[in-house]
């Protein structure tokens, strides 16, 4: 089999301009803090700050473990850098390594809820780097330190740990060794080797380097098989030149001096260093069934693609998410931190480490079940040369790495806080899985092995287009502009964006071949509601609401996305002239709430005013149809002020008579109401009612009426810090996606994503 085959797997790639706009949108940068109490009256004052603070102060001056129960210290850790080196880029300072140390910060808050935040220390001094560290210990409950160069990095953690008593973690050694021993673990036993007899090169002696082979070597795998080199090449016992007692521990007697004859034969290379740092020749002088791993950041040693050119039975890794088998630290510091905060452990020993990357290694030999499959690239992967280490998206990362960790930290006698009740502490980490995140990670892992042409209605505006590329870009499918050509390419040129490029297709509505078709189609539909020929002939040759619908409705689409330029009513009255309903269906409007790791689905957010309850049983059914499509299993609230009869009020009678329609036509999910918004959301608030048929808190919300839904989602976005998707449109015949005209590129990106999802069901 190929090394890396190009149809089995997908390449997402972003451009530098995609890449700059997602950092400067909205709000600069990738983080906030948000406070977790409300601080709105005198009293939350009085209790947050003085006097009532002064209460904990003398708690934790008498007992300081109590700062893990009056602050945020258990669960906060610091990503610290100096920024000596940044990725595989070099030493370029403590300022330009910010986007990076948010980047981390946000992946421990994403891959497993812990609160982190980045600090930068403008210092290449070592011992002002430790001194500026050390006295930051109280505040947090572990320390990362990230891309900080060598050996400086290795006294500094050194001298961190001593004088420390949290974790004191250098991601980029043990982070990346924990990785890399894992995909070595797995690779190793598909090629049929062992750590006894296996010869492994290691290009770089940095940081990452001399961790992963330090980790290596703890775990058996025999010294003297391993070749260490850098940038002058084989670290050989007696070599003076570019030493440090690092590299020494690792030199070896031997006679080879480059890194080409170091590789002539080796099983094993780990690349640790800079692009483009091994060459063909090398990897085609290695050992049958090679196993390489071009770790260096962004860009790899070698790419896949370079190897499979010049031979077919390479296992390939890289730092990278768009290539197979990613080996990269971010596969670890998130559960890691996770496991050891949660047993309050001192700090991050070699068991802990190893724990983990088993936890890794066998975690890729297992099964993925369906809820999972959806977190791969391409098919559902099974263990094999394309397939040695799970992806970071993997949701059962969370529960099964810090539990290793933590059951680590608990037999090697560094846990504060053992945990008693093991499986009660795996169904919270389960919980802390972000739904919303694999949702849209399996929206789009569908549509790339399914891609779809989505027509972007209003082709000439640039934010429509920037959108257009990254849907192409991300090998989602073919995005068809629709526009003025001229006009198009005049703004394209003036905004620095390339639309000649695959995956991109101009459409002008006034020189399609289509006009005529899409005419009479249209006319076939409005002629006895009042149109004349010619309306239509108007309605196609100049509005492209119109037009991109009625390619839909002939196939010449998929789906189509629009909304930007016109109120939401009025694009939605456009398409309802040319698209009708899914039999039996009815069109409303969905959206989904993620706030604080929860995610509810709230109808209808766009089309009924004032449903009757006839139509908000059907808002239930198409609502409840769309979760499980989305992968949930449905817990349908009836909203109204009152609940179950209290108070009486004419208004609650019309959704008390939607829940009697839902008996009556046996639907096969929960529902139940009326009911106010705290009994649906609350358990113990909804405990109080033990008759209620909602096996728990709902995660679909029917809304009385239009005004409350709208209402309610805009609230919960501006007050409540929820991110809210939609509303997406569910049941018409066609897909079709309305944004707001306050949309942003990314929800047109994911709308066009789920018109193509839509598409394929
Ligand atoms: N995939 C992953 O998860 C991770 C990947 N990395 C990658 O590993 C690389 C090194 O990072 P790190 O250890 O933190 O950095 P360091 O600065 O600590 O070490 C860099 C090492 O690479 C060596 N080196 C640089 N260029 C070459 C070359 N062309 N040939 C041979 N050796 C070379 C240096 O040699 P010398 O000693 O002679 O200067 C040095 O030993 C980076 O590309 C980084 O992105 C790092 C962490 C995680
Ligand atoms: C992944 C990482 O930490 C690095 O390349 O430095
Ligand atoms: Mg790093």
């Amino acid at each position: 089999m190929p090394a890396t085959d190009k149809t089995d797997r997908t390449m997402t790639s972003v451009t530098a301009q995609e890449a700059l706009d997602f950092h400067s949108q909205g709000r600069p940068g990738k983080l906030e803090i948000s406070p977790t109490k409300a601080m709105a009256t005198q009293r939350d004052l009085s209790l947050a700050y003085s006097p009532g603070v002064a209460v904990p102060v003398k708690a934790i001056a008498e007992d300081p473990n109590t700062a893990y129960d009056y602050t945020t210290r258990g669960n906060m850790v610091a990503v610290i850098s100096n920024g000596t080196a940044i990725l595989g880029l070099g030493n370029l300072g403590a300022l330009a390594s910010k986007p990076v140390m948010e980047g981390k910060a946000v992946l421990f808050k994403r891959f497993a809820d812990v609160d982190s935040i980045d600090l930068e220390v403008d210092t290449e001094n070592v011992d002002e780097f430790i001194n500026c560290v050390r006295f930051l210990g109280p505040s947090f409950g572990g320390i990362n330190l990230e891309d900080i160069k060598a050996p400086d990095c290795f006294i500094i953690e050194q001298k961190l740990r001593e004088v420390m008593d949290i974790p004191v973690f250098h991601d980029d050694q043990h982070g990346t060794a924990i990785i890399a021993a894992a995909g070595l673990i797995n690779a190793l036993a598909l090629t049929g080797r062992d750590f006894k007899t296996t010869k492994l090169v290691c290009n770089g002696a940095g940081a990452a380097a001399i961790a992963c082979i330090e980790l290596i070597k703890s775990m058996g795998f025999a010294s003297d098989n391993i070749i260490l080199c850098d940038t002058k090449g084989v670290i050989f016992e007696g070599r003076t030149e570019g030493m440090n007692q690092w590299k020494s521990a690792h030199a070896v007697k031997t006679e080879r001096r480059t890194l080409a004859e170091a590789l002539d034969g080796a099983d094993v290379v780990f690349g640790l260093s800079a692009k483009g740092a091994l060459s063909e020749d090398m990897v085609r002088s290695m050992a049958p069934r090679p196993i390489i791993f071009a770790m260096a950041n962004p860009d790899p040693e070698i790419t896949p693609e370079e190897v499979a050119r010049i031979r077919d039975d390479a296992i390939v890794a890289t730092g990278r998410s768009d290539y197979p088998n990613q080996v990269n630290n971010v596969l670890g510091f998130p559960y890691i931190f996770r496991g050891a905060l949660d047993v309050r452990a001192t700090t991050i020993n070699d068991e802990m480490k190893i724990a983990a990357a088993e936890a890794l290694a066998s975690l890729a030999k297992e099964d993925v079940p369906d809820d999972v499959a959806a977190a791969y690239q391409g098919n559902r992967p099974r263990f094999g040369p394309q397939y040695i280490i799970p992806v970071p998206f993997d949701p059962r990362l969370i529960s099964a790495i810090p539990m290793a960790v933590a059951k680590a930290a608990m037999e090697s006698g560094v846990a504060r806080k053992p945990i008693t009740d093991l499986e009660a502490y795996g169904r919270q980490l389960s919980a802390r899985r972000d739904p919303i995140a694999s949702t849209l990670q399996r929206i789009y892992e569908r549509v790339r092995r399914q891609p779809k042409r989505i027509v972007f209605a209003e082709g000439e505006e640039v934010q429509v287009m920037r959108s257009a590329i990254a849907y192409a870009n991300q090998q989602l499918g073919t995005a068809i502009l629709l526009g003025r050509e001229e006009r198009m390419r005049e703004t394209a040129e003036r905004e620095g964006i390339d639309l000649d490029r695959p995956g991109i297709q101009i459409v002008n509505a006034r020189l399609s071949k289509r006009v005529g078709a899409y005419t009479d189609y249209l006319y076939a539909r409005l002629q006895r509601k009042g149109f004349l020929f010619r309306d239509a002939q108007r309605l196609i040759n100049n509005d492209r609401n119109h037009f991109a619908a009625c390619m839909v409705a002939l196939g010449d689409a998929d789906g189509m996305v629009t909304g930007l330029t016109r109120n939401y009513s009025t694009a939605l009255e456009d398409v309802r002239r040319c698209i009708d309903p899914k039999p039996g269906h009815r069109v409303i409007g969905v959206s989904i709430a993620l706030c604080r790791g929860r995610t509810v689905l709230v109808a209808d957010t766009a089309v009924h005013d004032m449903p009757s309850s006839e139509e908000l049983a059907d808002i239930a059914e198409e609502a409840a149809g769309l979760a499980k499509r989305l992968g949930y299993v449905p817990r349908v609230a009836m909203l109204a002020y009152s609940t179950f009869g209290h108070p009486q009020g004419e208004r609650s009678e019309r959704v008390r008579e939607a829940v009697n329609i839902l008996d009556k036509r046996r639907v096969d999910f929960e529902y139940d109401g009326e009911m106010a918004a705290d009994v649906a959301l609350n358990a113990r608030v909804m405990e109080q009612y033990p008759f209620c048929r909602l096996s728990g808190t709902a995660n679909v919300l029917v809304m009385p009426a239009f005004h409350s839904a709208s209402i309610s989602t805009k609230m919960l976005q501006e007050l409540g810090g929820s991110t809210v998707i939609g509303p997406l449109l569910v049941g018409f015949d066609k897909s079709i996606q309305i944004v707001s005209m306050s949309a942003k590129d990314s929800d047109i990106v994911n709308m066009a994503a789920i018109a193509a999802y839509n598409a394929g069901m």
